[in-house]
């Protein structure tokens, strides 16, 4: 982790104004180069997010034995403990559509007193991540070409689902060199959209190969293109390779929620989006295989085994 690390710019999509055609192309530059950027007056609150971080802070204060009461070994498997993901690393899971019965049903298992607001909080933001997403996958797809498709296109994304995760990283307290709170990724969804706290940490990987600093700025939320819509979009846009350094010791605090295809899904670029004379770069699958084919693979095999959206199904691999 040697290689000098640089940060960079990319365009801030304002989602409470109409849009102008060279903000779109700059998005879809931004998508094809980067598959991130960043988004703001997403209409969440300051507040919002402060109640989410000090309801999450309860959470994870709790004694470990507690968390995995909801851990991987019980019914719920809704809590990723430590040194799964990384030793830094722990995270609670809350599913849509129902993200209240979802965060209660988590709720009840951990706190010994009743605590709805912790679910009522997080269904609100469940449900507006839901709005955004959609307004979102709209955008896109009025940034590819000729603003086609938005009337075609988007029904293709009725039944999208989406979920998120709640992460929180603790660094070690001596903090000699950065370490990997989160390791080296691409998301499965179709778009990805994170709240990063001030400490920062989330990376990147360019086209040849350098981490990138994706800063945080206050206000400001990430999104990021995942493997299904790299696939869907004939690599219109770009599933980038990022992962979360921890430079500080102290504690961060990130909330990821995942927009996905749902399970029985085809994914099949439409001939719209691969363009007349373009090659089709993708067999069609199905959402699920895939999903299933990232299960089974083992995180430290990733440079030996096929592990991406390209190796399950690009033409050529
Ligand atoms: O914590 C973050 O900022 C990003 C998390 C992330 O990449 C993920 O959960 O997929
Ligand atoms: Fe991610």
């Amino acid at each position: 982790m040697s290689e000098s690390q640089t940060s960079i710019e990319l365009p801030i999509l304002d989602i409470s104004r109409p849009l102008n055609p060279s903000f779109l192309s700059s998005l879809a530059e931004a998508c094809k180069k980067w598959g991130f950027f960043h988004i703001i007056n997403h209409g969440i609150s300051k507040d919002l997010f402060s109640k989410l971080y000090l309801l999450s802070n309860d959470l994870f204060n709790l004694p470990s034995d507690t968390k995995l009461k909801v851990g991987p070994f019980s019914s719920i498997k809704t809590y990723t403990p430590h040194f799964i993901a990384s030793p830094y690393f722990e995270s609670l899971r809350v599913s849509g559509p129902n993200f209240l019965d979802s965060a209660q049903s988590s709720a009840n298992a951990l706190f010994v007193q009743q605590n709805s607001e912790f679910s009522e909080i997080l269904q609100e933001y469940g449900r507006k991540m839901e709005e955004l997403s959609k307004n979102i996958i709209k955008v896109l797809l009025m940034s590819l070409k000729d603003g086609f498709g938005k009337k075609d296109c988007e029904s293709e994304f009725k039944n999208c689902h989406g979920y998120m995760r709640i992460n929180n990283y603790s660094p070690p307290e001596s903090l000699e060199v950065e370490v990997e709170g989160l390791g080296m990724h691409t998301d499965m969804s179709c778009v990805t959209i994170v709240y990063q706290d001030e400490i920062g940490g989330l990376q990147v990987k360019s086209k040849e190969g350098k981490w990138m600093d994706i800063r945080p700025c206050e206000g400001t939320l990430v999104v990021n293109i995942g493997d299904m819509l790299q696939a869907w979009s004939n690599e219109k846009f770009r599933s980038s390779e990022h992962r979360v350094v921890l430079k500080q010791p102290a504690n961060r605090f990130s909330l990821a929620f995942f927009w996905c295809f749902e399970d029985e899904k085809v994914i099949i670029a439409p001939d719209e989006v691969v363009g007349e004379g373009n090659v089709r770069l993708y067999n069609p699958f199905v959402c699920l295989d895939y999903l299933k084919f990232r299960e089974s693979n083992e995180r430290g095999k990733f440079e030996k085994v096929g592990f991406t959206v390209r190796d399950f199904a690009g033409i050529g691999h």
